[in-house]
Formats: structure tokens, sequence, C-alpha cells
């Protein structure tokens, strides 16, 4: 649905209510999207993202992605600190530079993201998008051959170029940006998983670029995370033959994860992590590795405490106060308390109360085999332990133990 006017009372006068639970259903059931998503051409760039997620024996070279993937952005002109005041008088909200993106979910892949973005989606101030991960700070920016923002560059991409292509050429052959224009209170939501997981470059480009962009996280017990990926990935496989990738059981699927991560040197069988670990060069340089490896990453995806302590720190960097612009959520507590959770999203966001429709879960997962065995999860528990421990210190005393058995 496309809104285009202010709508009265707060009220969203075409909601949605399903209990779908197919993403596809979800985004083909927004038949008032009539615009071709032409200008990026973002359904090759999908497929193209799809077929390199796939390969995992042998990974992809690392030598595909090169080329592009150490750009950074720079920016040109630092005049514009709004962001970072609280003056609220300031029109910072009617300008559609402020508005798009104006949130951003980062992740975690399989924790609930595509629920939030739904739940989102049916608030009169967020336009409703046809797709939810737009993909385009990661995968876009790191090495899409007709990417004419790194045809050019030297030393870095330009921050008022990454926005505009995002604006124009994202968005803009999403929707037409006139009606964002027109209608001064709609915001855009951008719901990437893959761009918490990145961290070792998509921070700096989503902050460089919108300053402004509020970010939401939702993080899902590490185990159950990965179990939901390997049922997800199993269907895929089973479901297109040509993406076998040589696993069929759970732990085959980890075990082929755990190895890459020893490999690159991320995981030090260490039990402790602490900050000289987490803020060390080795550790964001194998990361990195890891990260551009192109791999489904069940486990490397679990260990948030490094990919949210690289955010953090970006936001300090850029000036980000992680009180104020960074909500981090339970997917088991939006699951249990599902209005309570959005009621605080919508407060961080300021953003008027609205009364969620009536959904089922959203997006779920068809098991292969519906329990892990318990040998495994002990395995997981104990790879995880230590960076859900210093989750808590990142984070503070909410997170104390919420995943332990
Ligand atoms: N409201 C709510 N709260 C918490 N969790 C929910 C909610 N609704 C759906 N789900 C479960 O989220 C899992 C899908 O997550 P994502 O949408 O992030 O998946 S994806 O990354 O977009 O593929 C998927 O988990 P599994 O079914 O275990 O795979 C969904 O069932």
């Amino acid at each position: 649905m496309l809104k285009q006017e202010e709508p009265e009372n707060g009220k969203v006068s075409d909601t949605e209510s399903d209990d779908d639970s197919s993403t596809a259903v979800f985004f083909s059931s927004s038949t008032a999207v009539k615009y071709p998503l032409t200008a990026l051409n973002i359904t090759s760039a999908t497929r193209s993202y799809e077929q390199g997620f796939w390969q995992q024996t042998p990974p992809v070279p690392l030598s595909r992605w090169k080329a592009n993937s150490n750009t950074t952005c720079i920016k040109e002109n630092n005049s514009d600190h709004r962001h970072k005041t609280n003056d609220r008088s300031q029109p910072r909200d009617t300008e559609l530079r402020h508005r798009v993106p104006f949130v951003m979910v980062l992740g975690a892949q399989k924790a609930g993201t595509t629920a939030l973005v739904k739940y989102l989606s049916t608030h009169p101030h967020i336009q409703h998008l046809p797709i939810k991960e737009l993909r385009y700070f990661d995968e876009y920016l790191d090495g899409n051959p007709d990417n004419i923002l790194l045809q050019d560059n030297g030393g870095g991409i330009p921050a008022d170029k990454v926005l505009q292509v995002y604006q124009e050429q994202v968005i803009g052959g999403i929707i037409p940006l006139e009606v964002l224009q027109l209608s001064s209170y709609l915001k855009v939501v951008d719901g990437t998983p893959n761009y918490l997981m990145m961290s070792d470059r998509v921070p700096q480009r989503v902050l460089c670029a919108a300053p402004w962009v509020k970010l939401i996280v939702l993080l899902r017990n590490p185990v159950d995370r990965a179990f939901s990926q390997y049922n997800m990935q199993y269907h895929r496989d089973v479901h297109n033959p040509t993406n076998r990738r040589g696993f069929s059981t759970f732990e085959e699927y980890i075990d082929m994860d755990i190895r890459v991560l020893n490999d690159v040197g991320v995981l030090n069988n260490a039990t402790v992590l602490d900050e000289e670990y987490l803020s060390s060069q080795q550790l964001m340089a194998s990361w990195s590795t890891y990260t551009k490896l192109g791999l489904n990453s069940p486990v490397g995806r679990g260990l948030y405490a490094i990919q949210l302590y690289h955010w953090l720190q970006q936001m300090k960097a850029y000036g980000k106060d992680s009180n104020t612009d960074l909500l981090v959520l339970q997917s088991e507590r939006m699951n249990n308390d599902t209005k309570e959770t959005f009621d605080e999203v919508l407060q961080f966001l300021e953003l008027p109360n609205h009364t969620l429709p009536q959904f089922g879960k959203i997006h779920t997962t068809t098991y292969r085999t519906k329990r892990m065995e318990q040998s495994t999860r002990s395995r997981l528990e104990d790879i995880f332990r230590p960076f859900n421990r210093h989750l808590e210190r990142l984070l503070g005393d909410d997170w104390r133990g919420v995943w332990d058995g």
C-alpha cells in the first residue's frame, strides 16, 4: 500500500491482517505497489547474492571480493550536525533525506526481523515497501560490477553519492520519491539482517551516509537461531538441487562453519572474551575475511558480541548515542510480549502510538527435525557462552543469562 495522505487520528486505513507465514506471500500481497524494480536491477542483484551465498564448498574465492570490498565511505561535507543535537524544533523529519532511511533493522537473521518490519509497516508514518531486505550497504556496495559508485572510486565512496544512489535508485526503484516528498511524515525502513554481521564494513557506510538513522537489532538465542537457519537452508537445498553444498545434518552444517571460524582465527578456543580481544586488529581482520567468504555462517552469525562491539565502536566514532539511536531487543520477548515490544519500538522511534493488527507468527520455518541433539546443543552453548557473557557487558544487566538453560 502506498500511503499518500496524512492519516487521521493516527489510524491505518488499510491494514493487512493475516497469519500467513510465507515471506513471499507477505511481499507479493502488497499489490498496491505498482512500480517496476528497474533502476538498480535489484532482482538480479538479489539473485547474484543468492548464488554467492549458496556456494559453501569450496567457499567463494576471496579474489572475487577483493577488488571492491575495502571501500570506505568518506564525508565531503561535514556541515550537517543536526542528527547530533537534541533540538526537536529542527524540522529534520520533514526532509526527505532524513526519512530515507529512517530506521534500519540490522538483524539478526532468523530472529524475527520479517515480523518486526511487517509490524512497523502497518504504522501510518511508515511507508510499506514490498522488499524488506534492500542489501545496499552490504551486498551492493561490496562488489556489484555495475556499481557506478565504485568505478571512479579513488580513496573511498563520497557519502552524498552513497545516499543519492540509495534514495534515487534503490528506494526510487521501488516507489516514486515524489510520494515520500509530498507526504512529509512518511519514513522508510530498511530491514537487512546481513547488516549486523557485516560489521567490519557496513557500520561505517551506513553512519557516514545517513548519520541520523535509528538502528534496531533483534537477538535470538544463537543456538536456536542456528537451528532455524539450518532448517531454512535445508529446505531450500531440497527444492533446488543445484544448490547442494555438502551438508545433510545440522551437525555437518555447523561443523563446516566452526572449521572456517577456526581457520580464519575468529574462534581461538577462547573461554573468556575481553576488550583487548574484541578490539584487536587481528580479530577485525579475521572477521572481515570470514564475512567476505559468502558462507551461510550459522555459528558466526550468533557471535553477537563481535558484531555489536564493531557497531558500537563506529557509533561512537560517528558521534551517535547508543542510548538513543540503538535499540537491541530480545526475539523471545517480542514473541511472547509482542504488543509491549512494539510499543517500545515506537517510543524509541518517537512515533505516535499505534495499535498492532492481529498477526500470527510471520515467516516461520518448517523444521526438518524438531529437536536438536542435546550433545549438539551443549557443544554450541559452550562456543557461544563467552560471547554471550560479553554481550551482557556490552548491553547491561537485562541481558544477564537470558539464554542460559
Ligand atoms: N513475533 C515474532 N517474534 C519473534 N520471532 C518471530 C515472530 N514471528 C515470527 N518469528 C520467527 O522468526 C524467525 C524468522 O526470522 P526472520 O524473519 O528474521 O528470518 S529472515 O532472516 O528474514 O530469514 C522464524 O523462526 P523459526 O520458525 O524458528 O524459523 C519465525 O517463526
